[in-house]
């Protein structure tokens, strides 16, 4: 497929100039107001799906736990799960940066830690930036990160892995919180944090972070004026079972796969499949 396909394509279309989409893009595309989706991909033939459909940033989110792996919070996944996965939309993928999401564990005991991890996830499975989970209490790891040329993404509000400190998937930010997540939010940027996710906060607050920050910031749950949207993507392709309020299905994969292999099944003891047309001799 070429980039002919692309619906609306925008200079952070790295495909437009034949190369990965960068952090200077992104930097650009808020310079102009413009607008950009972000999706999660967590393997390479996803990931070739929405990179040629002109999604400049794929996340390979810690999320796989959940949608990949089957638990039920994103704490137990590890270093080792994520790996092959960002590796797999990296070769999926020509234009998008790919951000890979360091898990639960593998970046808050010290800079040194989290600079190990993320090294990893650069050299042995070919990253172009990382994301981690936090305001003021990270700040050290992103500082170490940037100085090791590492672009970092940054993840504000509910930051499901501290889910057993909020005590569940709820809204964060509202009222006297609002003030310190701005804080947070502020300090990412000066720690030099390219862009920022704010997940499930207010959309007053959302925007009001959005016009105080040079850098990008990323929404999800956080109503319409973040520079950029993301989602799972079996969540806007209508495969989980009970998406948040935040999520819009803009397809019904489950149905549509139900469907599909009950007609295999149906087929295949009907002895219907295959016929001449599916068989060697
Ligand atoms: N498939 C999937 N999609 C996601 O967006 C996602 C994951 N998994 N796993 C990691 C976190 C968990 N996330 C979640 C999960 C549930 C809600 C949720 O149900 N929220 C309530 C809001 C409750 C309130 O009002 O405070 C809702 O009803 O939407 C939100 C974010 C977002 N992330
Ligand atoms: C939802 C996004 C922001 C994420 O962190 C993930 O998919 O893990
Ligand atoms: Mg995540």
């Amino acid at each position: 497929m070429s980039s002919s396909v692309t619906s609306r394509p925008t200079a952070l279309y790295g495909g437009q100039a034949g190369r990965r989409v960068t952090v200077r893009d992104v930097a650009a595309a808020k310079e102009r107001g413009e607008r950009w989706p972000m999706v999660t991909a967590y393997d390479a033939m996803t990931a070739r799906i929405f990179d040629e459909a002109g999604i400049p940033v794929l996340l390979v989110g810690d999320s796989a736990a959940m949608v990949v792996y089957g638990y039920d919070s994103t704490l137990p996944v590890s270093v080792d799960d994520l790996m092959p996965l960002t590796a797999a939309v990296v070769r999926g993928s020509s234009r998008a940066m790919v951000v890979a999401d360091l898990p639960f564990g593998s970046y808050q005991a010290s800079p040194q830690q989290a600079l190990e991890t993320a090294v990893r996830f650069m050299k042995e499975a070919g990253a172009h930036a990382v994301k981690l989970e936090g305001g003021r209490r990270v700040l050290p790891q992103v500082e170490a990160l940037v100085s090791a040329g590492i672009p970092v993404m940054a993840h504000l509000g509910l930051t499901p892995q501290s889910v057993n400190v909020f005590g569940g998937y709820r809204v964060q930010g509202r009222g006297q919180s609002g003030d310190e997540l701005m804080a947070d939010a502020k300090d990412l940027e000066a720690a030099g944090a390219f862009s920022v996710v704010l997940e499930c906060v207010p959309a007053e607050l959302a925007e009001r972070v959005t016009t105080s920050l040079s850098i990008p910031t990323i929404g999800i749950g956080a109503g319409p004026s973040t520079d950029a949207q993301v989602l799972v993507w079996q969540d806007l392709m209508g495969l989980t079972e009970r998406p948040a309020k935040f999520v819009k299905k803009y397809f019904n994969l489950a149905e549509e796969m139900d469907q599909a292999v009950r007609a295999f099944a149906d087929e295949v003891t009907a002895g219907a499949f295959p016929t001449p047309e599916h068989t060697y001799h």
